[in-house]
């Protein structure tokens, strides 16, 4: 692989504008036969989503992708969300329990709309099999795939029958998958979702590095039909997890998905835990993203995502920030 780059590497280069206020501009998109007010969903994570925060989600047009931790809560979690009316998205393993899971589901008919098979190393038989098994049970669901970081995962698990595919292996903030096992997209991994992109034929999820909400415009050119974020989402007000004071400021935990914390042993561990700071309400960064991608939006001269999938850009190695801290 040549000319590798991530998300600090890269500016984009601005188009003509075409509106007259940045109100005008369409941030909606489509996935599954389902229109969402952002190409964004909040991480399949324990300290980023609840039963509440789907809700919260669901009812205000935004993706969500429920956790798998709670294994045993997810058939009442689905009943619920259809008595509401909301769409239902979940995540599966591979074990063997989630192939019962699946069996008992179809024989429930409850079929969720979308099933995102969550594990670090997807390009695997295991995923390819699970993907296979959802698809003889219940065909109508959207499948999501990952996680995957080459063209020939992409490949393979379409061929399978993924409906998409996720791309980020080790670039996650509560990482530590580069450093204990030297592999990953951890650092290259806007440059990865490209490499990825030119082989899918079906939509991309970038999963994993986005540090600003610029980043997000970036992965919509790089390829990405939508973006998975982890740390941006931790720390608010509703957020799941245990809020302390540190140095007299109110901080929020946020751990990864393979830390001890979550698996509650020492056995590869390949998460951490950190605290973030209190960020408040989660709508005003709900609010705030959609504002900076319609800027982005007007920036790439257009009126809808669409216009961002064809700008230029430089590579600016490394120099974008100028040593400044952006948040
Ligand atoms: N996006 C990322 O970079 C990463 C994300 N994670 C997150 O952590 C959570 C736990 O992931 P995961 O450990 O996969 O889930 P599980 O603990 O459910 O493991 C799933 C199955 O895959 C096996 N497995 C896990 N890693 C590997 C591997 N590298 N090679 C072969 N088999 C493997 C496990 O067996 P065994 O444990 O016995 O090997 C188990 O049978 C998920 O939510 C995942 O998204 C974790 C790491 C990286
Ligand atoms: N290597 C690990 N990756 C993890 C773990 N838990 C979650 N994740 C991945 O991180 C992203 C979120 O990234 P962020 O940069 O937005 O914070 C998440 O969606 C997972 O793919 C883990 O324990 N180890």
């Amino acid at each position: 692989m040549e000319n590798v780059f991530d998300y600090e590497d890269i500016q984009l280069i601005p188009a003509k504008c075409v509106v007259n206020s940045r109100s005008e501009c369409d941030t909606t998109v489509t996935l599954g036969g389902h229109k969402f007010k952002l190409p964004v969903v909040p991480a399949n994570m324990q300290t980023i989503i609840d039963e509440k925060i789907a809700v919260y989600l669901a009812e205000n047009g935004y993706f969500y992708i429920m956790h798998r931790f709670q294994p045993e809560t997810r058939i009442s979690f689905i009943k619920d969300m259809n008595s509401r009316g909301l769409i239902t998205s979940i995540s599966v393993g591979v074990k063997e329990e989630e192939y019962d899971f699946i069996r008992q589901l179809a024989e429930e008919q409850l079929s969720p709309d979308f099933i995102t098979i969550d594990i670090a190393h997807g390009h695997s038989n295991a995923v390819i099999n699970m993907i296979k098994h959802i698809k003889a049970h219940l065909s109508k669901s959207f499948v999501i795939a990952g996680n995957v970081g080459t063209p020939e995962a992409v490949r393979e698990l379409e061929n399978a029958g993924a409906d998409a595919t996720k791309v980020g292996i080790g670039p996650g903030k509560v990482c530590i998958t580069k450093i204990k096992t030297g592999f990953g997209t951890g650092g290259w991994q806007l440059a990865a979702l490209r490499w990825c992109a030119k082989a899918a034929t079906k939509p991309i999820i970038a999963d994993g590095g986005i540090r600003t909400h610029g980043d997000i415009a970036k992965s919509v050119r790089f390829g990405a039909s939508m973006v998975m974020i982890g740390s941006l989402f931790a720390g608010h007000e509703e957020s799941p997890g245990q809020t302390i004071e540190k140095d007299g400021k109110l901080v929020k935990e946020y751990f990864g998905s393979a830390s001890e914390f979550q698996k509650g042993e020492k056995k590869n561990v390949e998460g951490k835990k950190m605290y973030v700071e209190h960020k408040g309400a989660l709508q005003d960064t709900l609010t705030e993203m959609e504002q900076d991608l319609q800027s982005s939006i007007s920036y790439a001269g257009g009126t809808s995502i669409e216009a961002i999938r064809h700008v230029d850009y430089v590579v600016v190695k490394n120099s974008i920030f100028n040593g400044d801290k952006v948040f």
